[in-house]
């Protein structure tokens, strides 16, 4: 099954990081979303070219990615499929079971109709935070209704194989409690981490180290996209807060305890971040940061103007293409740390480039 021409509707974060990735495997690439600001700069970014439903016949485009909020999908579906504007569809929101009942109570042709959802993604929404490599290696759950047709599976597999993901087929209500346990409730707990700092003291936030930056990176999130994510997997998500809330009462109230020197109340704090470990270290493969297929090169830098320019012209003159920055400040001090992301062939060669200049690898 091959994907020739492919339509996305909705060029954001999600729709447009999909567009990049196929057009890097030669698919054409057709670009649509009510915000024509958002199809221009997806276009600029070379994601390919406006969708004019006016001349482009729908059976000549294989599939459509409907890659807008959990709450747009079955519209969206029932809108495209009316005009006939692909011979397949797929969507990719974050929670499946209530799109896909409500295409069914929309009268939306479930034949031609695979729901998705590549578990990858972004603190920042836009095309602007798009990238090609964003869902390599990332698992990418296809959820087909007994409904759906085999060739429409097969080409959404096609889809997530072009992107680099890995498949994973499962029903629709298990994905959502799934996606409950690892994503929307790490989510609100992230955010409730992260909303002790709007009123913490500078002396609190001068001391922020790496740590609280893990805890809370998604919080950063658009309230509103994840408003609609969590209002589509309430109960589900619901559930797994209440068990949360409940280990971390439970340790307030250790804690409390040893304040008043109570000395045995250790012990249940003590299975709590041995619970910690065990989860945590069921966790497969990296965790976050940039896609798994990169190295980190942390150079030490100064904070005066021209450091990063000069890093830069290191990379360049040794030929190695820097994939991702990130910066790393130090508070109060004229130091930061840059973190480079580059292919791993090339971190023991930029790594020996850098110190011979002078600069700090550590
Ligand atoms: N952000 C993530 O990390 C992530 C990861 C996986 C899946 N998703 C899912 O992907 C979908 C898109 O999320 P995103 O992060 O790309 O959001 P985004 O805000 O970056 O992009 C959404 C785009 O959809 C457009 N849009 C909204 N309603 C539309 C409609 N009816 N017709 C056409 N365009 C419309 C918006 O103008 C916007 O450009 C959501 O369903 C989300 O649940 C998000
Ligand atoms: O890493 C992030 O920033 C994400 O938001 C990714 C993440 C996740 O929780 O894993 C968030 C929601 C999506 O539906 C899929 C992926």
């Amino acid at each position: 099954m091959e994907l020739r021409t492919v339509l996305v509707v909705g060029t954001g974060l999600i729709g447009t990081s999909a567009a990049l990735a196929l057009r890097k495997r030669n698919v054409r690439v057709l670009l649509a979303d009510r915000d024509p600001g958002a199809v221009r700069l997806a276009r600029e970014l070379g994601a390919g070219e406006d969708w004019d439903p006016a001349t482009q016949p729908g059976d000549e485009v294989d599939l459509a990615i409907i890659a807008v909020p959990p709450a747009h999908v079955a519209s969206e579906l029932l809108a495209l499929q009316t005009a006939g504007a692909a011979r397949f569809y797929t969507d990719v929101a974050s929670v499946k079971a209530e799109p896909i009942h409500r295409a069914a109570q929309l009268g939306c042709d479930l034949a031609s109709y695979v729901a998705s959802h590549p578990l990858a993604g972004r603190e920042k929404s836009g095309p602007g935070a798009a990238r090609a490599d964003l869902f390599l290696g990332r698992p990418w759950a296809l959820c087909p209704t007994e409904e759906a047709d085999p060739e429409a599976t097969a080409i959404v597999l096609r889809l997530i194989e072009l992107c680099g993901a890995n498949p994973v087929e499962v029903g629709a209500v298990d994905h959502d409690r799934a996606v409950a346990v690892v994503s929307h409730a790490p989510h609100v707990a992230a955010s409730a981490v992260a909303a002790r700092l709007a009123d913490a003291t500078d002396v609190a936030l001068g001391l922020a180290g790496q740590g609280v930056r893990d805890v809370t990176r998604i919080a950063g999130s658009d309230p509103g996209l994840w408003l609609g994510i969590l209002s589509g997997n309430a109960s589900p998500v619901a559930e797994v807060l209440e068990a949360v809330a409940h280990d971390l009462a439970d340790a307030a109230s250790a804690l409390r305890a040893l304040a008043d020197g109570d000395g045995t109340a250790t012990g249940e704090l003590t299975q709590l971040l041995k619970r910690g470990v065990v989860g945590h270290d069921r966790i497969p493969g990296k965790h976050g940061g940039p896609a798994s297929s990169y190295v980190v090169v942390q150079v030490v830098i100064g904070d005066r103007p021209g450091q990063l320019a000069r890093l830069f012209q290191v990379c360049d003159e040794v030929g190695v293409n820097v994939e991702d920055v990130r910066l790393e400040h130090a508070p109060g001090l004229p130091l930061g740390i840059a973190e480079l992301s580059v292919q791993p062939d090339a971190a023991a060669g930029l790594t020996e480039a850098l110190r011979e200049r002078g600069w700090q690898v550590p």
